[in-house]
Order: C-alpha cells, then sequence, then structure tokens
C-alpha cells in the first residue's frame, strides 16, 4: 500500500478548510469526494484519503430506502451528519440541505444551515440550483456558513427537469454555465456539476475560480463524487453509468449472510470458543 495523502500535505492532523480546497485547484491536484451516512464507512474514508465528505441527501434513497430524495427531512439527515463528524478527525464534513428546508428564501435557507452547522456539527452545507437560490448562498457565506453548490441535473427538481437527464446538451450548455457562474459569484467555495457533458464541465472548471466536483460530467473537472454503495457495489437495481464498481460489496455480505444462516441451522455455531 503506498502512502495515503492529505490534501494539504504532511500528515492528518487537522481538518480540512475550504481554504485548502481552493489551494488545490491552484496546484492543478484533483482531489476525490465520497458521500457518508455512518461511522463506520465515515472513518474508513477519512482515514484512507477522501478529504471531503458529503452527508448527501441521498440517504433517501441508500438509508431511509425512499424512491427519490424528496421526502427526506432535516431531522432525519441531522443524526447521521452527527455520527459522520463524531466519526472522522480529518475530512471536511458537508451537509446536504433537502427538499423544502431552503427553497423559500434566505431567511429558511439560512435557519435550516444553521441547525446542521450548530446541532449537526458540520462544517459547510450544499444546496442544489443555481441563479434561483444566489440569494441564498449569498446569505449563507455572509453568515460565515461555507456553501457547496449544486448544478446541472439536480435530483430534487426531476419533475421540472423530466427525469434523470444529462442538463446542458447542445443550447442548454449556457444555462448551466450561467448557473454555475451565479454560485461562484454569491461566494460558494466549490460546486458539484452533475450530468453535464464533459465538454461543458470543462469549460466551466477553467472559467471558475472555485474547485468543480463532477459526477457524471467527464474527467476534467477538479474533484469528483460517487455515493459510496455504488462505489462498492451495495446498490439494487441498475446503476447510473458514471459509476464505478471497485468491489462487490452486495456478493461479500450475500455470502457472509449465507454461511452464518447455515452454521446456525446445521448446529456449527456458535462453537466451543464462542461460549462462556
Ligand atoms: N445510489 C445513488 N447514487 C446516486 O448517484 C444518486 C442517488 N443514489 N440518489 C440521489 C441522486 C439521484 N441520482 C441519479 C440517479 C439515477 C441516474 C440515472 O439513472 N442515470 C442514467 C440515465 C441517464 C440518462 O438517461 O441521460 C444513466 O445511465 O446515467 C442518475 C442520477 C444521483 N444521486
Ligand atoms: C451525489 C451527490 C452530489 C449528492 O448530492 C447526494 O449524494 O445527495
Ligand atoms: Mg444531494
Amino acid at each position: 500500500m503506498s502512502e495515503i495523502p492529505t490534501l494539504y500535505g504532511g500528515p492528518a492532523t487537522r481538518r480540512v478548510r475550504t481554504r485548502d480546497l481552493a489551494a488545490a485547484k491552484a496546484r492543478g491536484d484533483r482531489w476525490p469526494m465520497l458521500t457518508s451516512y455512518d461511522q463506520y464507512t465515515a472513518a474508513i474514508f477519512d482515514q484512507n484519503g477522501v478529504p471531503v465528505l458529503l452527508v448527501g441527501d441521498s440517504a433517501a434513497n441508500n438509508v431511509y430506502g425512499y424512491e427519490t430524495t424528496l421526502p427526506v427531512t432535516v431531522d432525519e439527515l441531522l443524526p447521521l451528519v452527527r455520527a459522520v463528524v463524531r466519526a472522522t478527525t480529518t475530512a471536511l464534513i458537508v451537509a446536504d440541505l433537502p427538499f423544502g428546508s431552503y427553497e423559500e428564501g434566505p431567511t429558511q435557507a439560512l435557519r435550516t444551515a444553521v441547525r446542521f452547522m450548530k446541532e449537526g456539527g458540520a462544517h459547510a452545507v450544499k444546496l442544489e440550483g443555481g441563479r434561483r437560490v444566489a440569494a441564498q448562498i449569498e446569505a449563507l457565506t455572509g453568515a460565515g456558513i461555507p456553501v457547496m453548490g449544486h448544478v446541472g441535473f439536480t435530483p430534487q427538481s426531476e419533475h421540472t427537469l423530466g427525469g434523470y437527464r444529462v442538463q446542458g446538451r447542445d443550447e442548454s450548455a449556457a444555462q448551466v454555465v450561467a448557473d454555475a457562474r451565479a454560485v461562484a459569484d454569491a461566494g460558494a467555495f466549490a460546486v458539484v456539476l452533475e450530468m453535464v457533458p464533459g465538454e461543458v464541465a470543462k469549460t466551466i472548471t477553467k472559467e471558475l475560480d472555485i474547485p468543480t466536483v463532477g459526477i457524471g460530467a467527464g474527467p476534467d473537472t477538479d474533484a469528483q463524487v460517487l455515493v459510496w454503495q455504488d462505489m462498492v457495489g451495495l446498490r439494487t437495481g441498475k446503476a447510473p453509468r458514471f459509476v464505478k464498481k471497485y468491489a462487490d460489496m452486495s456478493g461479500i455480505l450475500a455470502e457472509a449472510t449465507r454461511q452464518y444462516a447455515a452454521e446456525v441451522r446445521g448446529g456449527e455455531f456458535p462453537a466451543a470458543e464462542h461460549t462462556f
């Protein structure tokens, strides 16, 4: 195993800060981001070279079993944020603001973000949208809360976007560029580009001073993000094309479960060494 790099160089003695991410872009260093919703994955990702963890509203799908991200609430996400923060020492923890918790305007956005910072212990928040949420991003950054933007395909708006579709093909590319620029101008420290053509992501990455974080946005962003269950093959159903599977955790868990169940049925577990 090679040595695990930190984002800021040297040993992992402190938390990553948003300014470290800006410095990484200036150096041309790329960085990985993953979702996490629990203490075990958070500790493993934190200690194995992932400098930014997102407690995504995708917990809706990947923890709570909802069809979409729309139903998940602040009260459901807050305990997951707390768990991830407690389990980590180096990673910057970003809390995703769920649908309905910031759209009303800067006041509502601030009230929600303060809960994630104060009760959750998050270090930053993320919200979906471009020009339409610029006022919210300004209010949060003005209050000292670092904000990660999210443009392109924004799952909370699937009903206006017409399903899970690539955004910014052909003429609509200019809309995605304008949204990314609005997010940066409003003071965000980074912006997720989800399901946009690689060329559009490359243009935005070159034009913006802040780091871009791609998911289904090609190889030319400053950072990348995946949902952790997708990354290790723990997903049920067909994965989107942007997913790469680095392990078969579904298979490993299924096999361990079959062995355990068979050994209990067969009387092989527990054995003498498991008995007081
Ligand atoms: N497990 C998981 N992974 C994710 O990446 C993810 C979530 N959950 N939940 C919240 C959102 C929803 N996301 C999704 C979900 C599905 C597709 C999808 O089916 N994409 C297809 C169709 C693309 C197209 O037709 O243009 C693909 O092949 O990429 C994409 C993003 C991304 N987020
Ligand atoms: C896929 C990432 C960017 C996200 O927003 C989430 O997991 O909720
Ligand atoms: Mg999300």
